[in-house]
Order: C-alpha cells, then sequence, then structure tokens
C-alpha cells in the first residue's frame, strides 16, 4: 500500500486522534496522519522548562519533596511518561506502559491470571511466550488451550462464560506468517465470555500497521526492542489498553515487580519511534518487491501480501500493510544454508525489525533450541529461510539476495527466456511421482503388463482411538511392520486374490464375468467419500456370493479389491492379474492391518490402471493422495465407519496428529517427529476381535449416553491436545516428557475403558507391564482384544525387558519390540517387465542415481547396478519366494530384492 493511501486509511479511522488547535474558527480540526503523530514529541500536560526540542533523559532514581508528581523511578519518571504518552498516541490507546522487554510486558498482562483460570492461545506462538505460558500453567495452575487461531471457529470449544481469562494471540505469526482474525475471534470471545481478556502480540506489525485495540482486543503489547526502536540497540516492551480497570492492574504490577522502562532507554526508545512509519513504509515497499521476486523464481513464500496467502483477505480488513518480514523455502536444508552463508549485505541475525536486513534459518538459529520434531510438529519446515528487511536500497538488496541464489544453485540462468530461473529441486518433488515416471512404463503398454511388487505399514495408536471416528485429534505412528502386495499379470482374462494371512485364501474370477454394468468408472482427482452401495451389492451377490461366512475376513478383502478394481478401470480395460498379500504385522489385531492392506491395494490397482503419475496422461499430481483416497475407500468396506487416521499412517508413514474432516475441530494430518525416538513394545493378546463391530458399539454408546460419551471425547482431545503439547514443548526434558506420556497412557486407557471395548486379556498385560516394571500401557487400535501398547522408558534395562518379554510369551500372548515412524508405502522399483527394451535404455530410466534421490529411508542398492529386465524364470522365483518364505524372513527378503521407493 502506497504511504498516502496509508495515510488516509488511517485518517479515516474514527477515534479520537491528538488535533492541532485550530487556526481559525472557519478552519476545521483533522486529526494529525500517523507519520506526523510519530514525529511529533509532545505532550500538553507536561512542558519543559527551557523548551527543549527533544525530551530530556532524568536519570535519576529519586525525587525530591512529598508533593511532587514523582517520587521514585520505579512508580513514574518524566521520560517515561513522555514515552507512554507518546505510544498511547500512535495506538488508538487510552493508556501506554513501557517495560525492560517485550516478554516483561507478556509477564505483567499474565500476572492478572488467577489459579482456575484458562487461557486460549495460539498453537504458533512465540517460543518465549510458550515457555512463559507453560510456566504459568505448571506453577499457577491456570490451564493453557492451544488452538490454531488461523481458524476462528476452532477455539469455541474452548471459550466458556466464567473460566475463560484470556485470549492470547498473534497475527501474522513468526516466521510462517500465519494470520489469525483478531477482530472477528474478539467479537466471538466477548459475546461468549464477556470477561475474557483478549491480548494481542503486536510485534511483527507495529502500532502503524495494526492497531489491535481498534478491533476488539483489550489489551495490546509489542516487543519494542524490534519495529517501535528500529535499531537494535536498546530492549522495550510496551502495554497498551483502553480499560481504565485494566491500566490500573498494570500499573500496580509494573510498580511492584520494577521491571519499567529505564529512564535512557525511553528516550532511545521515543527517538526511535518518530522514524517508525518511514522505515515501516521502505521496509515494507522492499518486502514486497523481494517476496514477489522470491515467488516470481517459483520459490513457495510466506507473505500476506501475495495473492495466494491463505490469510491475505482478513489480513488486508484488519492490518494497514504487509510488514518487512517473510520467508520462504528452498526445498533443501542444505541449500538454504549456503543461500543464507551466500548473503553479503543481509545480516545473519536473530530478531527483526532494525533498519539493517536480516536473514535467517529459524531452525538452526531462533528456532534451534526447539527439537527437530516440535518444530516439524509446528509445521516449520526445516529449510525456511526468513528475511527481515530493511532500509537499505530495495536494489542493492535484491542484488545480494540474487548473488546467494545463484552461488548457492538454487537458479540458473535460462538462456532461451534471458532470465534467472529456479533449478528444480529433487528433494521437493514427490519421490512416488518421481519414481512412477522413472519406470519406463510405456505409454501405449498393454495394462497390467508388467509386474507391482508394493508394501505399506501398520500403525500403533498411541492416543485417541475410537475418539478420532468422532472428531477427535488422535495420535497414531506408523510400525515397523508391514502388509507387501505382489500383483503379477496374467494372460487369461482373469483377476484372482491370494491372502497368504487369511488362511491362504484365494480366488479368481473371469474379469468378464464382473457386474460391470454396476460400476460407475471414477474420475481421476475427484474426492470420493461414500461407497457405491450398488456396485457392493452387485459383487455380494454376484462373483463373491459362493464365499462361505465362514471366510468373511477374506471375502471382505476380495470385496475392496474388486471393487477399487472395477471402479478404478478405464473404458474397457480389464487388465487381468493376480494379487497377493503378505503380512509381517497381526491380521486383526489393532496395529491397522486392514488399512495395510488398502494402501497396498490401492497402490496396485492405481498403478496397473495407470492411474498414477505415468507422463502424457491427465493424472492426478500426487499419486500419494490418490492412493489415500482409495486406501479410505477400502477401508470404508473393510470397517463401515474409518476416521482415516489409519490409512493416512499407512500411506505416509512417520507420526501424525490425525483429525478427521466433518467435525468442529480443524481437520487434517500435523507431523509429529518426536515420536520417533520413542520406544514401544507391542504385546498382541491374540484375542480375536472386529473393528467394524467395535467402532459400531462406541458409535451406538454415543446414542445412548451421549453425555457420557461427549465427555470422554472432550477429556481425549485434551488428552491429545496435552501430548502433542508436551511433545513439542521445547523446555521439557526428556524425563519430564516421558513421565508426562505415560501419565496420559493410563489415562486414555481409563477413558477406552469406560468406552467399553477393553478386554481381560488386555487389563492382563497392564498389570504384567506396571506391576513390578512400572510401566504404562494401554490398548491400542478398536481394542475388544487384539493389541496393547506399553512405553519404554529410554533407560529400561535390556534384561528387565528380556524377562518381561519372556514372562509375556509364557501367558501366551505375542509381544513385538518394534520402531515407530518409519517410511509410509512403498513401491519396489528394481525390476520391469519391459523385456523388449534393451538393459541399457532401462538402466538410464532407473539408473540407481536417479532413485537415490527419493524420500529415505532406502533399502541400499546393490553394488553397481540394479538388476534389471529380469529374465522370466527370475520373476517366477521371486514370486514362489513371495508365497513361500517365513515371515519372521519375509522383511528382510523383500529389502533385500530391490530399490524400494518410499512416501
Ligand atoms: N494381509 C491381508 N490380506 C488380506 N486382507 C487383509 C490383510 N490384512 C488385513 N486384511 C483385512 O482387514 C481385516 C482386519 O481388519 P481389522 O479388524 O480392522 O484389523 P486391524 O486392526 O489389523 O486393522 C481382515 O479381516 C481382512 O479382511
Ligand atoms: C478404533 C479406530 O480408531 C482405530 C482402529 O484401528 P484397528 O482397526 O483396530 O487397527 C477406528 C478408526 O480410527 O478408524
Amino acid at each position: 500500500m502506497a504511504a498516502n493511501e496509508h495515510s488516509d486509511k488511517l485518517a479515516s479511522v474514527n477515534y479520537d486522534l491528538p488535533t492541532p488547535e485550530p487556526e481559525s474558527p472557519r478552519r476545521p480540526r483533522k486529526p494529525y496522519r500517523f507519520s506526523t503523530l510519530c514525529a511529533t514529541v509532545e505532550n500538553p500536560g507536561m512542558k519543559d522548562q527551557y523548551g527543549s526540542s527533544s525530551v530530556p533523559i532524568y536519570q535519576t532514581s529519586t525525587f525530591k519533596g512529598v508533593s511532587g508528581e514523582y517520587d521514585y523511578s520505579r512508580s513514574g519518571n518524566p521520560t517515561r511518561t513522555y514515552l507512554e504518552h507518546h505510544i498511547a498516541k500512535i495506538s488508538s490507546a487510552a493508556h501506554a506502559f513501557a517495560v525492560s522487554s517485550g516478554m516483561a510486558a507478556l509477564d505483567v498482562i499474565l500476572r492478572m491470571l488467577k489459579p482456575g483460570d484458562e487461557v486460549i492461545a495460539g498453537d504458533d506462538l512465540y517460543g518465549g511466550t510458550n515457555r512463559l505460558l507453560g510456566y504459568i500453567k505448571s506453577h499457577v495452575g491456570v490451564t493453557v488451550h492451544h488452538v490454531d487461531t488461523t481458524n476462528t471457529e476452532s477455539l469455541h470449544p474452548y471459550i466458556h462464560p466464567g473460566k475463560t481469562a484470556m485470549v492470547l494471540l498473534e497475527s501474522p505469526t513468526n516466521p510462517l506468517l500465519k494470520i489469525a482474525d483478531l477482530a472477528t475471534i474478539s467479537k466471538d470471545v466477548k459475546e461468549r465470555a464477556p470477561n475474557a481478556i483478549i491480548v494481542v502480540d503486536n510485534t511483527m506489525m507495529s502500532p502503524y500497521l495494526q492497531r489491535p485495540l481498534e478491533h476488539g482486543a483489550d489489551i495490546a503489547y509489542d516487543s519494542a526492542t524490534k519495529y517501535l526502536s528500529g535499531h537494535h540497540d536498546l530492549m522495550a516492551g510496551v502495554v497498551t489498553c483502553n480499560r481504565d480497570d485494566l491500566a490500573k492492574q498494570i500499573a500496580f504490577t509494573i510498580n511492584s515487580v520494577g521491571n519499567a522502562l529505564t529512564p535512557i532507554d525511553c528516550f532511545l526508545l521515543l527517538r526511535g519511534i518518530k522514524t517508525l512509519a518511514l522505515r515501516m513504509d521502505r521496509q515494507q515497499t522492499t518486502s514486497g518487491l523481494v517476496a514477489d521476486y522470491l515467488h516470481s523464481l517459483g520459490f513457495r513464500v510466506n507473505y500476506p501480501g501475495l495473492p495466494g496467502h491463505p490469510g491475505r483477505d482478513v489480513h488486508a480488513r484488519i492490518a494497514n500493510g504487509n510488514g518487512a518480514v517473510l520467508s520462504f523455502e528452498t526445498g533443501s536444508k542444505t541449500l538454504s544454508e549456503k543461500i543464507v552463508a551466500g548473503t553479503r549485505l543481509w545480516g545473519i541475525s536473530v530478531s527483526f525489525g532494525c533498519v539493517n536486513s536480516l536473514i535467517s534459518m529459524p531452525c538452526v538459529m531462533s528456532h534451534a533450541s526447539i527439537d527437530a520434531a516440535t518444530r516439524a510438529a509446528r509445521g516449520l519446515p526445516e529449510d525456511l529461510i526468513r528475511l527481515c528487511v530493511g532500509i537499505e536500497d530495495p536494489q542493492d538488496l535484491l542484488d545480494d539476495l540474487e548473488r546467494a541464489l545463484l552461488a548457492a544453485g538454487a537458479i540458473e540462468l535460462d538462456q532461451a527466456q534471458n532470465r534467472y530461473i529456479r533449478v528444480a529441486e529433487p528433494d521437493g518433488q514427490d519421490a512416488i511421482t518421481r519414481a512412477v515416471q522413472k519406470l519406463a512404463v510405456e505409454k501405449d503398454a498393454e495394462l497390467g503388463a508388467r509386474e507391482w511388487f508394493v508394501s505399506a505399514p501398520g500403525k500403533v495408536i498411541l492416543f485417541g482411538e475410537h475418539a478420532v471416528v468422532h472428531g477427535v485429534t488422535a495420535i497414531a505412528a506408523s510400525v515397523d511392520l508391514r502388509c507387501y502386495g505382489l500383483a503379477t499379470p496374467r494372460r487369461d482374462h482373469r483377476v484372482s486374490v491370494h491372502f497368504h494371512d487369511i488362511e491362504h485364501f484365494s480366488c479368481e474370477w473371469d474379469t468378464a464375468s464382473l457386474p460391470w454394468n454396476s460400476v460407475i468408472p471414477a474420475v481421476s482427482g475427484k474426492e470420493y467419500q461414500d461407497l457405491d452401495q450398488n456396485l457392493v451389492d452387485a459383487l455380494l451377490q454376484g462373483p463373491l456370493r459362493q464365499i462361505p461366512d465362514a471366510q468373511r475376513h477374506a471375502r471382505v478383502a476380495s470385496l475392496a479389491f474388486l471393487y477399487l478394481y472395477m471402479t478404478l478401470s478405464k473404458g474397457d480395460k480389464r487388465p487381468a492379474f493376480d494379487f497377493s498379500t503378505r503380512a509381517t504385522l497381526p491380521v486383526g489385531a489393532g496395529l491397522g492391518s486392514s488399512a495395510s492392506f488398502s494402501a497396498c491395494a490401492a497402490t496396485a490397482i492405481l498403478l496397473i490402471h495407470q492411474r498414477v503419475s505415468i507422463p502424457e496422461l491427465p493424472t492426478p499430481s500426487n499419486p500419494a493422495t490418490e492412493v489415500n483416497r482409495w486406501a479410505f475407500i477400502s477401508e470404508k468396506i473393510l470397517h463401515g465407519n474409518p476416521s482415516g487416521v489409519d490409512n493416512s499412517v499407512a500411506v505416509y508413514g512417520g507420526a501424525l496428529g490425525y483429525t478427521r474432516p466433518g467435525f468442529i475441530r480443524k481437520s487434517g494430518m500435523e507431523p509429529i517427529l518426536g515420536f520417533k525416538s520413542l520406544k514401544f513394545l507391542l504385546t498382541n493378546s491374540k484375542v480375536p476381535r472386529d473393528t467394524k463391530k467395535l467402532v459400531a458399539g462406541v458409535g451406538e454408546k454415543m446414542t445412548n449416553e451421549p453425555e457420557l460419551v461427549n465427555g470422554i471425547l472432550e477429556a481425549i482431545q485434551t488428552i491429545t491436545d496435552e501430548a502433542r503439547r508436551v511433545l513439542a514443548d521445547p523446555e521439557i526434558t526428556r524425563e519430564t516428557l516421558l513421565q508426562a506420556l505415560s501419565a496420559l497412557i493410563n489415562e486414555n486407557h481409563g477413558h477406552l475403558v469406560t468406552l467399553g471395548v477393553s478386554h481381560p486379556s488386555l487389563e492382563l498385560i497392564r498389570s504384567r507391564t506396571a506391576d513390578p516394571y512400572g510401566l504404562s500401557t494401554k490398548l491400542t487400535g478398536a481394542g475388544g482384544g487384539g493389541c496393547a501398547v506399553t512405553l519404554l522408558p529410554d533407560d529400561f534395562k535390556p534384561e528387565d525387558l528380556q524377562k518381561l518379554v519372556d514372562e509375556l510369551i509364557r501367558e501366551n500372548f505375542e509381544p513385538y519390540i518394534t520402531s515407530v515412524g518409519g517410511s509410509g508405502m512403498g513401491i519396489l522399483s528394481s525390476f520391469s517387465e519391459h523385456r523388449n527394451q534393451s538393459p541399457a535404455s532401462v538402466a538410464t530410466n532407473i539408473h540407481p542415481q536417479t532413485v537415490g534421490q527419493v524420500t529415505p529411508p532406502q533399502t541400499p542398492a546393490p553394488e553397481g547396478q540394479v538388476q534389471l529386465g529380469v529374465e522370466k524364470d527370475t520373476a517366477e522365483q521371486r514370486r514362489l519366494s513371495f508365497n513361500t518364505t517365513s515371515t519372521e524372513k519375509f522383511a528382510e527378503w523383500a529389502s533385500e530384492i530391490g530399490e524400494w521407493l518410499y512416501v
């Protein structure tokens, strides 16, 4: 926004700005514009005895006499009074206070809280704010709910009149520039909990660009170390408000704790503020140029001024400009490090708001104290570069940045266009897309003409099973136990399945005999939420009719397979192939075998029908998304009402906080990497159970006892919130983290017992692990039997673990010690049935170098070249081994036969 436009917008705001005295009775009074207010430091109530142009520094701690306005600088000092008057003036505030730092400002505000109060705060707050909130929580007994403030509705469940004492907001956030609708949130909170105080940290904007008090906030505070001072030569914090009652409390606290700003710093801050608008105008204009430049090169840039920014409209409504902080991703941490190191004009430093431009990598600098897992959980990319734009010549800044991008190899000159373009960054691409593209599947190759070997992991749910079906967040991670699927072409117009782990069930169908009249072929990329009941019925009454009830598990798996096969077929193409599965995870035991089966079936069928990422075909851009979509449909067939957490983990791997769409909370997945360092013991009770029935049972309980079940759901949400919080807390020690998780495990299990999904066998596992080992255990998955998960502390002695495992085996349980958080769905890439191609041409297509760029972990490639263009008997040998290798040796065999490409 141009400076004039900005000034006019500000001038039109209807509040009582100090105005010049009218020069004549006919001249209307007109409020000064912002930059005039900044530059004009005067206080009508305080005239300097000598008429000094600059406010004097009253460098004194005491004042003589008993009846004067000042007695002691902790309580009041004239230089500070000038500053506070000035800050109030530019902040549309009745009251302003200056303290020793931004954190001191927050401390003064948080001291209004009493034990038992509840605070709602953002989930993407400044680290220091989080730390202080954590302290208040543990020492004052205040409950803090962290919510996604970019979604106003996510606050609603936590706003309770009488309980909610404070709502703490930041907008835009630092360094991701996420936007909270301060005006709507303030209105919502005031309507629902009129006594709650709305507090906004306005540091990223300064009063020039955003004045939260105008949008309904009760208190705004700034780290004045940043834009207000502008020169990185002092530390200060300011608090502003309109309410007299709040002002009184703030003044009381500042006087009591003695953290008011010193006279010399008040002087420096006053001097800095005089040029606030001038600096900001320049910094902001240059920021726009830098954001446009990086965006035009193809980088993902976070800046509310850019067209694609999700909070752009809200921000434009509540602020007068986009500020001077932006961030961008390069696709590679190493590349980002090179860029940051390569700049000369941009100084490498923390903080922002200074006249000098700064560059930093939050993950290795300002946010390095937060562990990688927490950073990932907060969606803070490791490769993120933050730019804090100063007042230098814009062209010099752009030149310096370009030089650094070029030197780092992030951009290159495109001769044809005679301009710099971004060098494609392999890490940033979808590994599976590239892998599939490189697999030399000819455009017009016969469908189903090649073999595919796929796999997907099972999962362990640590918190939130069942509740996740009803919209509560669950925390789950992949386990190192997988389902494998081998899709092998047939030459006889038949499709067949062989489920090794379901009593070696096998069945085959003539493709022409399938109920093609009942199928509505899927449109690529379209969301399918509901099952086509017509097709389900046609399959059950047709090709699956002969499968008896005793084999219902195989029948429903066949149903899922045929449903996907038919729905995803294209035109009248009916590829003939066999789909065989093997599992190294126990089937039907709560470790997500159905989801890993579903992910394998979806991947194989999408590949066979060439619906994922084969060049020149109008395919959806992201095969993982497409696989997950269809794995969910398959889960629907197997489960009835799946939440989607299991298939998401099976496809994406890692550890996730997962919230189902369609409920009040913001849906989606967020990575939780801290999980990977945790050690678990999984114990299969071997008691068979049925997820579909158990999920339906909880649904029924909800209908019959809504109050009880809703209370449990809320309690479980609090558990997952707390688990996410502790996993993301940079300050917490490992020991405290494990203790907190253990307590939450016990609590969560208690709720599952009340929901009626435990089983005596699970309670026995719980007591065996608790006594004498002191371990915390809960059921995992649907319960009713199946598996229990036990958290193992880091210092749990190997000999004790062995003893415990032996005891569990003696009790006829099946313990697994497995690592969690590994890779998701995978495709074996090392063989091809394209025997017509010369080995050399195939080799170019899937050269190990190409394969080596995919997301780790990978099976190490065999020395030299990957084996390609396999002979017929080798392929047959593979099929034989697939069927005959023992379950214990299966994972090792599968990983050794070639190169796996993982999501
Ligand atoms: N390897 C497999 N092959 C075929 N079907 C499978 C396989 N694994 C799971 N399934 C299907 O999923 C069902 C188990 O689902 P479920 O009861 O939800 O258990 P889990 O907790 O392991 O996901 C099986 O009865 C079967 O229908
Ligand atoms: C009970 C539930 O939360 C998890 C079921 O897991 P499993 O099928 O028992 O592995 C259901 C779901 O999320 O779909």
